[in-house]
């Protein structure tokens, strides 16, 4: 665990960066510091690896005040990932993994097989390996910024801005990347960011940082969406913190309908006769092949011969409320399959049983 206790630091010119922290930073968990520019998320996590030393109060690390530890010793036991990875130009991208193994002691053999085990690990193409940074993309270099600061293993991560230079796509991916690493890994990792959307997906618990380096509130992303603890923290979550709730909330008790599902081989007049404006059509299997709309069937034949429209689909007892709501707006019929974990559909949420879910949470989501 690493502890701040009223830590502040206070540069050289004066300013206040940081103003009397105290949090836990959890063992094997992801702690966000997120906040507006200047609040002192840098200068916080820089305080952890001794880049920068506190004026006042302590930084323990498992009970040990860091300013005790030379940082050499310290840096050892703490990755630390940069925003566009920080790569040494000149040299491979193996070796780029393989420096801090090697400067341990490791043999160039074993550091080599430790890096391209890590390579591969982050997602990164092994051909890649002997190319140099500025051969790479951005999204990939930041691959390889998070398998060189996870080299010597340390049980500690401190990140810093690490996708903020890439395009959104490339972002989430390196996001859905560290998430799955991490469920193997279970570092204790300290992750800054500006972004309360990145906040919110990769933090166990989320630490709110005001101007001045003070705690406005830490808390996990759902309980924090749902209520924020002052007028500052609820603007900086900004004003769709009611739909971002929405993905901490299971869809699990919304109403299904099985009677909206038509098997492809069922006669089209079936669905005229059942009144319905749109059916979801299922195979053989009963996997959704769209939807049919009762005005557009041909005259005769079977469901399969309509022209299906694609279907939104969620699944049903493990995706979140936002999963489900995402699906009736991808849905000409405003309506969404459930599937369940092998894809069989095993019914329809409608516009109106969503609305019924939705208000049973809407206190929490407007507060
Ligand atoms: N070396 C320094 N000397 C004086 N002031 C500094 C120094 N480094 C940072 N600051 C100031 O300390 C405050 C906090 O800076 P810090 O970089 O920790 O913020 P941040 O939250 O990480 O900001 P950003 O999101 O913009 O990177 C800012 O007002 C900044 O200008």
């Amino acid at each position: 665990m690493i502890t701040f206790n009223g830590v502040t630091k206070r540069y050289a010119d004066g300013t206040v960066a940081v103003d009397g922290l105290s949090l836990d930073v959890h063992t094997g968990g992801i702690t966000v510091f997120v906040g507006p520019s200047g609040c002192g998320k840098t200068t916080s996590l820089r305080m952890i690896n001794r880049m920068i030393d506190p004026t006042e109060g302590q930084i323990l690390l498992d009970g040990v005040d860091v300013t005790t530890i030379d940082p050499p010793t310290l840096r050892r036991g703490i990755g630390y990932v940069i925003q566009q990875a920080g790569l040494f130009p000149h040299r491979k991208i193996v070796d780029n993994v393989a420096t801090v193994p090697q400067l341990l002691g490791w043999s160039r053999k074993r550091a080599r097989d430790r890096a391209m085990e890590l390579l591969e690990r982050v997602g990164l193409d092994l051909k890649l390996a002997d190319r140099y940074p500025f051969q790479l993309s951005g999204g990939q270099q930041q691959r390889v910024g998070v398998a060189r600061a996870l080299a010597a293993d340390p049980p500690v991560l401190l990140m810093d801005e690490p996708f903020s230079a890439v395009d959104p796509i490339v972002r989430t991916s390196l996001q859905e990347e560290l998430l799955r690493l991490q469920s193997e890994l279970r570092k204790t990792i300290v992750f800054v960011t500006h972004d309360i959307d990145e906040a919110v997906k990769l933090g166990d618990r989320v630490a709110v940082l005001r101007v001045g380096g003070r705690l406005a509130q830490l808390d996990d992303p759902a309980t924090l969406l749902a209520r924020p603890a002052d007028d500052f923290v609820r603007e900086f979550l900004g004003r769709d913190r009611g739909i971002r709730r929405l993905s901490f909330i299971s869809a699990e008790g919304i109403a299904l309908r099985a009677d909206l599902l038509v098997p492809a081989t069922a006669d089209v007049s079936a669905v005229r006769d059942a009144g319905e404006p749109w059916l979801a059509v299922v195979d053989g299997d009963g996997r959704p092949l769209g939807w049919a709309a009762a005005k557009d069937l041909p005259d005769s034949g079977t469901v399969a011969d309509a022209d299906l429209v694609p279907s939104g689909t969620f699944v049903a007892g493990r995706d979140s409320m936002r999963a489900a709501l995402d699906a009736t707006l991808l849905s000409p019929a405003g309506n969404a399959v459930a599937v369940d974990e092998s894809g069989r559909a095993v019914g329809v949420v409608t516009r109106e049983a969503l609305d019924e879910a939705l208000a049973g949470t809407a206190g929490g989501a407007r507060g």
